[in-house]
């Protein structure tokens, strides 16, 4: 059924705190059509940017006035503009690490994207396990976008940080909000996410991921109490502790967040193991392996990945 609906611009809120070029458009209209039909509907929105990509964020019907006539429809779409997307890897700065794992990684994404066929690919795994790393090198060698669905929840809130959004409103309302940009993630080719280090525990992200590829980024506790201690936790309102030392808070929390995160990221389609590259290469600690080498195993394991969904469908 077609439910046409045309309406007045209401509203263009441009994030102000952010570099990046996303906004989110809010409109309320009225349109007519059966409540709860399927469709599409038309609207007409005076932009002060051309977007590139429009994703339908979230609909809601407000109110039915006289049944099966009129309704009234909030909704919200998120529009991204050309600036969002990349620049093509020669004009990228981004350090490789040595030649050698260079040309590794440009070959293997050379194999695999063609197989990919512009499914998304969604990376899992706990605070600070490299997923904003890795992924930003995945984009770029395989030419897709980068997202980091944190910094895309701070948009959308209009926050400056995760933690924030915690400290004002509430974890369940982040989680919410998560859930949204996933979701809005899900309808998108092309893109690589570094998705919420606790975007496993609602089955309700995995039917979004699912529409993708999902990569799990396994890597020792020890080791992210490590990185996170180095970087500090202000940013990370799950590990927010005020005295004591760093790493060893960091290590009591994290496993603490593991256990109760159960397997959830093994759901994944695909498991990158630090331990398992660093035996591979021979290299006595995973301290050793660069974001480089852990890229090109993600490559490598979602071919395999694809090469068995193809061998058994
Ligand atoms: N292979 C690596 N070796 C050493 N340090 C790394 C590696 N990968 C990432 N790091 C460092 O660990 C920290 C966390 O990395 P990153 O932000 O990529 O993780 P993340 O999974 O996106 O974290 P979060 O979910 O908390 O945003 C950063 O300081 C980063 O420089
Ligand atoms: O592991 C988690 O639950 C979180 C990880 C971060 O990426 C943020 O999404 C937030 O701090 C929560």
């Amino acid at each position: 059924m077609e439910v046409g609906i045309t309406c007045a611009s209401t509203g263009l809120h441009k994030s102000s705190s952010s570099s990046s070029s996303s906004w989110i458009v809010r409109e309320k209209c009225r349109s007519r059509g059966k409540p709860n039909g399927f469709g599409f509907f038309r609207f007409f929105h005076r932009f002060h940017q051309t977007p590139s990509q429009i994703v339908l964020l979230k609909t809601k019907e407000l109110q039915c006035r006289e049944k099966n006539i009129s309704k009234f429809v909030d909704f919200q779409l998120w529009c991204y503009s050309s600036e969002d997307i990349q620049a093509p890897a020669e004009e990228s700065e981004t350090n490789y690490g040595s030649i050698d794992e260079a040309l590794i990684l440009k070959k293997k994404s050379q194999d695999v994207a063609p197989h990919l066929r512009g499914n998304c690919i969604y990376l899992v795994g706990m605070m600070g396990s490299g997923k904003t790393t890795v992924g930003k090198i995945l984009a770029e060698v395989l030419g897709y976008s980068f997202f980091d669905s944190d910094k895309l929840v701070e948009q959308a809130v209009g926050a400056s940080s995760v933690a924030q959004i915690f400290l004002e409103n509430s974890e369940d309302f982040f989680r919410n909000k998560e859930s949204e940009v996933l979701r809005g993630l899900s309808f998108m080719s092309r893109l690589v996410v570094a998705t919420g280090g606790g975007a496993v525990i609602e089955e309700k992200n995995w039917n979004y991921m699912r529409r993708g590829i999902t990569v799990w980024l396994d890597v020792p506790l020890e080791a992210l109490a490590r990185r996170i201690a180095a970087v500090g936790t202000n940013s990370r309102p799950l590990l927010c502790r005020k005295s004591g030392d760093a790493y060893t808070n960091a290590l009591e929390d994290l496993s603490e967040l593991s256990k109760k995160r159960g397997g959830k990221y093994a759901n994944a389609n695909t498991r990158v193991c630090l331990e398992n590259i660093a035996s591979k290469l021979d290299l006595g600690d995973i301290s050793d392996l660069t974001p480089t080498a852990i890229a090109v195993e993600a490559l490598i394991q979602i071919e395999d990945f694809l090469m068995e969904r193809w061998a058994t469908s």
